[in-house]
């Protein structure tokens, strides 16, 4: 018969190894310069990390110099400080690469960059339309169909947010200060890390459940933004000057886009902002265990 004693000790050991597996599950390096020293960190990592990690994280890229792909750091550390484990697509128009990689990952961030090509919303360009990367259109409405099929969690940034729309029949301003001016600022000077204008978020939204309702201050940096919108999607979140800010698909899909950059916000301390990655990292939870079982 165990008495109650062992049994609190018992619990209390299950306690203590639970936090410092959560510890080293979060083990950084850090910089070392001797091979010995590093081997030896990398070897008093326990032999689960893998396993306390989170689900597999897609993250889109840019195009960089001669076929290369990057991504700035803020959407890498934002997935892991919310728990997940990413992984960048590289800019590629070989779909059964990224077919391949889709049916590895559990969720999917679309980040910033270029203007979309209006061709894919039939248009034709403005002015002042600003750099198209037509390799990266491809890609990344390649990433979208792929993912939608496979009915991926997917969360859009920016630019993510504008092709979502376009991928889906909505269509953009190609640029705002001439098709919809207003006294908002939609590009600030002011580091990613600073909000510089308000959003309203619509309540009883997915996005009003994961920050809360009501009003937040967002970065911002774009010229473009949905004018159309697509579909099948819902506006989550404007600026006081009516701009979207914020769109979800409704039902069957399961996408969530902000025009901002929670990312950045992130990179400033913001907790706030980390629920959307944080969101992300569950949806991706409950599709590896329930689609890739
Ligand atoms: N070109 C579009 C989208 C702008 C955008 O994605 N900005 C962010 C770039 C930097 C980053 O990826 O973090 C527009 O201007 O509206």
């Amino acid at each position: 018969m165990i008495d109650m004693e062992t049994k609190k000790i018992k619990f209390i050991a299950v306690f203590i190894c639970f936090h410092l597996v959560a510890l080293v599950a979060n083990a950084q390096i850090g910089v070392v310069t001797d091979l010995q020293k590093l081997h030896a960190k990398i070897d008093s990592c326990s032999a689960n990390l893998s396993r306390s990690r989170g689900p597999v994280i897609g993250v889109s890229a840019y195009q960089h110099g001669e076929g290369g792909s990057s991504v700035p750091g803020t959407y890498i550390n934002a997935v892991i400080k919310a728990g997940g484990t990413p992984v960048v697509i590289p800019v590629t128009d070989n779909v059964g690469v990224i077919s391949h990689i889709l049916n590895e990952v559990d969720g999917l961030v679309l980040v910033g960059g270029e203007d979309v090509n209006p061709s894919f919303y039939k248009e034709q360009p403005v002015a002042e339309l600003e750099k198209v990367d037509s390799i990266r259109d491809v890609y990344d409405l390649t990433l979208i169909k792929l993912a939608t099929d496979r009915k991926l969690p997917i969360l859009g940034i920016c630019r993510g947010e504008q092709i979502i729309n376009v991928a889906f029949g909505g269509t953009l301003y190609q640029d705002l200060p001439t098709q919809n001016s207003s006294t908002v600022q939609h590009r600030q000077t002011l580091p990613r890390e600073v909000g510089t204008h308000n959003v309203s978020v619509v309540s009883g939204s997915e996005l009003a459940r994961i920050l809360g309702p009501g009003n937040f201050m967002v970065n911002t940096f774009h010229h473009q933004a949905i004018k159309d919108l697509a579909p099948g999607f819902t506006v989550t979140a404007q600026a006081d000057d009516g701009v979207v800010e914020g769109i979800e698909s409704l039902k069957k899909l399961n996408i969530l886009a902000v025009q901002w950059h929670p990312e950045g916000l992130v990179n400033g301390g913001d907790t706030v902002m980390l629920n959307i990655f944080k969101d992300l990292v569950h949806r991706a939870t409950t599709y590896k265990k329930q689609e890739r079982k």
